[in-house]
């Protein structure tokens, strides 16, 4: 197994373990999210990849372990402190704002990083600030190459559409490690590949850090830098993907054919 790629720590996760009754979901995991680099997080259905998700975003108290996010441990602290301090995530079921514009879901991911902060800085948005969401709105309209749906509700648009959006709602809040949980889903090949050169142009770009959660073994195998893999709950191989379909260890617990 290899090392890890990139020197600037990210996201990084020591002896995490998080149990729901008797049930170890997650068995003393570890692994580093370094900026400037996608990082894949693989495994079988189960295994506990969104659990981790959880654990990192602040939604899930782990039982035992550490998180540290730009070397601060972040493991007691809520999700709008982590967000404050630049951790943005993506859910599986996509929650945009079915009624309101591509253009308003977007600039509302930007707005999204009040929250927490005072509340009267959250009622009274500051001229800088608004500039700033407008600005954020524009550039990410513009990465994500969705400009001529700005004026769409988002509850007319197709998956492959409703996914860029739900990627810019997230990069408008200028964060600088993303979460992005199963992004591809429901995407068909040439959208998924569109998503996964939007993704590599930010990371290059804003040289933020990426952990992904996928089950697109294409989209992973092109994408990541350093994957590390999980099998019922347990980190069982991290590597470079040409040494993941490359591990035998791996094709038994999960690829299989998918990774030949
Ligand atoms: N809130 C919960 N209460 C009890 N058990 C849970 C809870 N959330 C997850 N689990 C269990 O933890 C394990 C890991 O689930 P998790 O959803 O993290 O897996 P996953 O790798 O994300 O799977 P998938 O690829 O299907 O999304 C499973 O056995 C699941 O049933």
């Amino acid at each position: 197994m290899s090392q890890p790629l990139g020197d600037s720590p990210g996201l990084g996760v020591q002896g995490l373990t998080i149990r729901f009754g008797g049930n170890t979901a997650v068995d003393a995991a570890a692994f580093e999210a370094p900026l400037g680099r996608i990082t894949g997080l693989i495994g079988p259905n189960g295994a506990g990849k969104t659990t981790i998700f959880n654990a990192c975003s602040g939604l899930l108290r782990p039982s035992e372990g550490e998180i540290r996010l730009f070397e601060k441990d972040v493991t007691g602290r809520p999700p709008s402190a982590r967000a404050q301090l630049g951790l943005g995530r993506t859910f599986q079921q996509m929650d945009l704002f079915d009624s309101l514009t591509v253009e308003q879901n977007i600039a509302i991911g930007r707005e999204a990083r009040l929250a927490g902060s005072h509340p009267l800085k959250q009622l009274l948005c500051p001229p800088a600030e608004r500039k700033a969401v407008r600005q954020a709105t524009e550039e990410v309209l513009e990465l994500c190459g969705i400009r001529e749906l700005r004026h769409e509700v988002a509850g007319s648009l197709s998956t492959g559409q409703r996914r860029l959006v739900d990627l810019g709602r997230v990069l408008a809040g200028g964060f600088s490690m993303l979460l992005l949980d199963e992004p591809s889903s429901g995407l068909d090949t040439a959208e998924t590949g569109r998503f996964g050169a939007i993704v590599t142009r930010v990371v290059a770009e804003r040289c933020c850090g990426v952990l992904l959660v996928e089950h697109d073994m294409a989209l992973v195998m092109s994408v990541c830098d350093y994957l590390y893999v999980l099998d019922f709950g347990q980190m069982i191989f991290q590597g470079t993907p040409a040494e993941v379909r490359a591990s035998e260890a791996v094709r038994a617990a999960y690829l299989g054919t998918e990774a030949a």
